[in-house]
């Protein structure tokens, strides 16, 4: 069963999509804040238990006329050898817990170091403020500004809330 949260996520990531299509996906973000459970709950609809992914964990998310290939980087994974992987997939999510403790950490070098690929620079960043749920959550618009998170020089963004 598809999750209606991969309703927000492909519409998020594929707007206006027509026809059949295959899509790619990089879903990016610090260790622990929430990747592989929402490429979980994607795949199979459930949330379940995880463990801090070493390398990859790669799932196909097929849903109406949809098919993606979903890759989800270990937080603690080096972004550089899997700057092929980048430049391949055509979409990418960034995703970023919303407690302040998230902060810590700092997915600053991880998000500069993807901007900083030139074929990204025209991209626009899709990123996903996770863990909404919580109490002490802040909000899309205050995580985006919170420190740790840099504005990326002519690239345009846009974070949604999960
Ligand atoms: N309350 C709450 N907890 C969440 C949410 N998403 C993830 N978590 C918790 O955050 C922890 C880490 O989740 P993972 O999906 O394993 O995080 P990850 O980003 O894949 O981490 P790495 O594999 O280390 O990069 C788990 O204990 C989850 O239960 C959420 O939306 N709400
Ligand atoms: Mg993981």
């Amino acid at each position: 069963m598809v999750s209606s949260l991969w309703v927000v996520f492909s519409q998020v990531l594929f707007p206006g999509l027509v026809g059949t299509q295959q899509k790619g996906i990089l879903i990016l973000g610090l260790d622990g804040a929430g990747k592989t459970i929402i490429l979980c709950k994607l795949q199979v609809g459930l949330v379940v238990t995880t463990i801090p992914t070493i390398g990859f964990h790669v799932a196909t998310v097929i849903y109406k006329n949809l098919e993606s290939q979903a890759w989800d980087q270990g937080g603690q994974t080096n972004i550089r050898p899997c700057c092929g992987i980048i430049l391949q997939t055509q979409r990418h999510a960034f995703v970023v817990g919303s407690r302040v403790q998230d902060q810590i950490g700092i997915p600053k070098s991880e998000l500069a170091a993807m901007v900083e690929e030139e074929e990204l620079r025209k991209a626009i960043l899709k990123m996903f403020a996770n863990k909404q749920a919580l109490e002490q959550a802040m909000t899309p618009s205050d995580r985006a500004n919170a420190p740790g998170l840099p504005a990326p020089k002519d690239q345009k963004w846009l974070i949604f809330k999960i």
